[in-house]
């Protein structure tokens, strides 16, 4: 018969500065990576749903900022719609105040940092480092025909903005992935599976984080 018992503590001292910009709170970050449509948002639900996690999307948290009427909002619509990076201020506030509202301790962090600038400046400002980083390897010409079939209604999902997106993320966003990867902190994914598939292997990973192990005992 099963025992369901909590999971060991996974977090190490050397993946948590102390003394972060949430006090002494010890999180868990772990930045999700990949190209526009590698599938990062999909595989972030669910593991939220196995794993506890609380999924903060980039993008998403701008794209509530443009709604909400901020002053900042025209300008942040501005960049994606040309599929530019938003200056990492904004971006590093929105994340701040949604973890520092959040009551978990174990965070995704997707679509962030997509450049060196975003890197440097979350570290610095936030005292944070990531366990882990994601990393959904897909190609283009898949990742393309995911994007014009997503059919959400954003404003950046058309033939001319993808490829400036694919540029951005080729020029700045994948530094930052060698960047993490020279310190052995990269989990690289093939992204280009099935749903399912991939999320097996996003399992493997995340198997360490689950909330609880059951133990069989003989009887
Ligand atoms: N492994 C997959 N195979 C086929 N389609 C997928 C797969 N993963 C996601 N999709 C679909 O591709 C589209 C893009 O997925 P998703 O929004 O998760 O990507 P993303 O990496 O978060 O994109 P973005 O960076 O643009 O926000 C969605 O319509 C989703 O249903
Ligand atoms: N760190 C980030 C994340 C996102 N953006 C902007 C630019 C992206 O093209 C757009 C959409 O992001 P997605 O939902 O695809 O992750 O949001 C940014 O400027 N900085």
């Amino acid at each position: 018969m099963g025992t369901v018992v909590d999971a060991p503590a996974v977090v190490t001292e050397k993946e948590v500065v102390a003394e972060n910009m949430l006090g002494d709170k010890k999180v868990t970050v772990v930045f999700v990576l990949g190209g526009p449509g590698s599938g990062k948002g999909t595989q972030c639900s669910n593991i939220v749903e196995h794993f506890g996690f609380t999924h903060l999307s980039a993008g998403d948290l701008l794209r509530a900022e443009i709604k909400s009427g901020s002053e900042n909002g025209t300008m942040i619509e501005n960049m994606i719609k040309e599929g530019k990076i938003v200056p990492s201020e904004v971006t590093i506030k929105l994340l701040q105040q949604a973890m520092i509202k959040n009551e978990n301790d174990k965070f995704l962090i997707d679509g962030f940092p997509r450049n060196e600038e975003n890197r440097a400046a979350f570290e610095n400002v936030t005292k944070i480092s990531p366990a882990f980083v994601l990393f959904f390897n897909c190609s283009e010409e898949e990742m393309e025909r995911r994007l014009l079939g997503r059919n959400e209604g954003r404003v950046d999902d058309n033939i001319e903005t993808i490829r400036k997106r694919f540029k951005v993320f080729v020029e700045s966003s994948l530094p930052v992935i060698e960047y993490y990867d020279a310190k052995d902190k990269v989990k690289k994914i093939d992204a280009a599976k099935p749903i399912p598939e991939v999320f097996e292997d996003v399992k493997a990973i995340f198997a360490p984080y689950a909330k609880y192990v059951i133990i069989y005992q003989a009887t």
